[in-house]
């Protein structure tokens, strides 16, 4: 199994995703600022996954607070969490978990060291209870994937596997149930391009499980789909607003559009951390914009001219109408039923869950 995020010997351990598939490499972090680095550099990226690095660098920023004042204690975390925050502005599976580990610290009656301890367990729950919640999605994903005569082909944009998650993954997570029932006869992984994450990730994922993987470019998805080749398309979420609009990398949007227009069930795969039910609409979801070098260069070679302007949003917004159910740890809801999908999700178990401000 994979885990992109992993405590030992008393600091993380991050796969170095920006250096696969070519080499497989783990750094090892000890301070709250070379974890924020970490998430902004995307050596560890996917919602989830910088949800759980963002716990451990709440953690590693914790310990580094040399004060028995509880008071001075909180104040100076606060400072931790904004360093944090300032890192990636859409996937608020950061912001939720952020929040969860300053909940822990306020609702902690103890000593400053206690309070260190209580929040190197939350951070550790944060990481596994994920890697539970996307089995559970990849379980309730099978259930809902359409029932074909032949084995499944599914589409899938960017990486939301175990990478970019506490293991398992989202997308991914369904596509590995699928795999292991027998309904799934190939993953279908678009490049996406610009940063590539289906060619390098999601592609590695599925060799090292012997999942039967076509990558394609971006701009094949709507020709694979007049051909039949696709029977479902499962992508990932980084913010969800609570009528169902979804935030994911750029070029989901257009994929749902060509699923739509080809009949194809499309499905957003995301724990209920994903959403944001402070927002009524996926107008309000901050989108993050990276440096133009992602579209220009290519490893070491620049595609474009000097004297040429960039855009580049790393990610866009599907409308709910275009979804087909979204799927999370409770079960598959359509797009407008996640309140009705949180109803579900016992509140003990992350009582913050409603107040995942930025
Ligand atoms: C498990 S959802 C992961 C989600 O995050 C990715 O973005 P990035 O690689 O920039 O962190 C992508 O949108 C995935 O769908």
């Amino acid at each position: 199994m994979i885990y992109p995020v992993i405590w030992q010997n008393d600091s993380v351990l991050l796969i170095d995703q920006t250096r696969l598939p070519d080499e497989y490499i783990v750094v090892e972090i000890h301070r709250s600022e070379d974890m924020a680095e970490a998430i902004t550099t995307m050596i560890v990226r996917g919602a989830p996954s910088i949800g759980v690095a963002a716990a451990y660098g709440m953690y590693l920023g914790a310990r580094e607070i040399e004060t028995n004042d509880n008071q001075e204690f909180l104040t100076k975390l606060e400072s931790v969490a904004n360093l944090l925050r300032s890192t990636r502005p859409t996937a608020v599976n950061l912001f939720w978990a952020i929040s969860q580990m300053m909940r822990t610290a306020y609702e902690t009656v103890g000593t400053v060291v206690e309070i260190k301890q209580t929040l190197l367990e939350t951070a550790a729950k944060i990481n596994t209870d994920n890697f539970q919640t996307c089995q559970a999605i990849g379980d309730y994903g099978l259930a809902a994937l359409p029932i074909t005569p032949d084995q499944l082909i599914i589409l899938t944009h960017c990486n939301a596997g175990a990478l970019a998650t506490g293991g398992y993954g989202t997308a991914l997570g369904v596509a590995r149930s699928a795999w292991k029932a027998g309904r799934l006869a190939r993953l279908y992984a678009d490049e996406t391009r610009p940063r590539l994450q289906g060619a390098k990730l999601t592609a590695w994922e599925c060799v090292q499980e012997g999942i039967p993987v076509t990558v394609i470019t971006d701009n094949m998805a709507a020709h694979c789909m007049k051909q039949g080749l696709i029977d479902a398309v499962v992508v990932g979420a980084d913010r969800i607003a609570a009528n169902g609009d979804t935030a994911n990398k750029i070029g989901t949007y257009s994929l749902a559009i060509v699923a739509k227009a080809h009949n194809i069930p499309f499905f957003v795969a995301a724990p209920l951390s994903t959403v944001d039910f402070q927002l009524t609409d996926g107008s309000q979801i901050p989108i993050e914009e990276r440096h133009p070098e992602e579209i220009y260069q290519v490893g070491k070679t620049l595609i474009t001219p000097p004297g040429v302007e960039f855009y580049n949003p790393a990610f866009d917004v599907t409308p709910a109408d275009l979804i087909t159910a979204i799927i999370t740890e409770n079960g598959a809801f359509p797009p407008g039923d996640l309140l009705l999908a949180k109803g579900k999700m016992s509140e003990s178990r992350y009582p913050g869950l409603k107040d995942c401000a930025d």
